[in-house]
């Protein structure tokens, strides 16, 4: 098995000045330094709740936002920001909302053209093979493609997402909540779809969602952030049937999983801590039942805790 991304320390603060913070040197931490890797060919499921650094982790990846610290690698490829289109021939990203993600007054056709061109310098003829394969891939008809984005259903959309991504011919893709705004019918086809395309394509995915039933079907391992940071890392399978951090034992107990009986969280104090002025220890000491002093004052390193599996906690939970 090869590398397909590498992220070492990788971490982003936005700086934030004026207005309350005039004269200070104040910064949000969204991302704070995390490191893993992910196989080719392998679905990472990436989960969290709003605000953990989700969406500025996939910015970071395909280019669209500066790391603070780390890097990034794909392929054994060091991804510099000064090249933006070698981030976008390696790695795609596929909005959550295909149609307000699309340019409403460009037809499919001219959406589609434009990585074609921009990334790889192809003529007509070879943009014109290039689009009609994989629209033969994606189950889109050809005549879709002198079309208006605003003019299909959700799964159609989702498709020409699909679509244009593969379109770059990249070697990942990091899918958004790729099925969260479709019904539950439409949903199982985009996800048989997209794995389809990935052995066709021989593709590596990076699978961004809140639904935690959707990322343990189709993930191989899945990566758990809290406050930015990375708290657990493991296969599907393990990591919510047997979660080691007392954080993603919290978020399996009250997501509704089929098959698994509904929990009501076992928590102390809902709130995140303050992005701003983050706690000295581990961030999920106020919340957790497991807490000690230790946890208060220094901030626990991934370690592993059995097999495949890796715990950011002082005191992880036992089988
Ligand atoms: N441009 C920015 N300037 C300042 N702070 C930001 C900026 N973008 C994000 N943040 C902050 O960084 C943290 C992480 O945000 P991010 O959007 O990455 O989280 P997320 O997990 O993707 O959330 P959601 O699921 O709601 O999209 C949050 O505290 C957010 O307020």
């Amino acid at each position: 098995m090869s590398v397909a991304l590498k992220v070492e320390n990788l971490a982003k603060t936005f700086a934030i000045s004026g207005g309350l913070f005039r004269g200070q040197k104040a910064g949000v931490r969204a991302v704070r330094p995390m490191s893993f890797g992910v196989e080719t060919g392998e679905t990472l499921g990436i989960v969290g709740e709003s605000g953990c650094g989700k969406s500025t982790l996939a910015r970071m990846l395909v280019g669209l936002l500066e790391p603070t610290e780390g890097t990034i690698e794909i392929e054994g490829k060091a991804l510099d920001n000064a090249d933006p289109k070698a981030f976008g021939r390696l790695i795609q990203y596929m909005f959550q909302d295909p149609v307000s993600s699309l340019n409403p007054r460009k037809t499919i056709k001219q959406i589609m053209e434009a990585p074609l061109k921009r990334l790889h310098g192809m003529n007509r003829a070879e943009r014109d093979k290039r689009i009609a394969e994989i629209f033969d891939s994606v189950n889109l008809r050809s005549e879709f493609l002198e079309r208006y984005p605003h003019e299909f259903s959700g799964g159609q959309a989702q498709r020409i997402g699909v679509a244009r991504a593969l379109a770059a011919a990249p070697r990942i893709i990091i899918l958004d909540e790729p099925v969260s705004a479709l019904d539950v019918s439409v949903q199982a086809q985009v996800l048989n779809l997209l794995r389809r395309l990935k052995d066709e394509f021989n593709l590596t995915y990076l699978f961004i969602s809140h639904d935690l039933a959707v990322v343990e079907a189709v993930s191989d391992r899945i990566v758990v952030l809290y406050f930015g940071a990375v708290v657990e890392i493991g296969k599907a399978e393990e990591v919510f049937s047997n979660p080691k951090h007392p954080y993603t034992k919290l978020l399996a107990d009250s997501a509704p999983v089929v098959g698994r009986p509904l929990k009501a969280p076992e928590q102390k104090d809902s709130e995140l801590p303050d992005p701003l002025n983050p706690p000295p220890g581990c961030a999920f000491a106020t919340r957790c039942p497991r807490a000690t002093d230790i946890c208060r004052e220094s901030d626990p390193a991934l370690e592993r805790v059995g097999g495949d599996q890796f715990a950011a906690c002082f005191h992880p939970l036992e089988d």
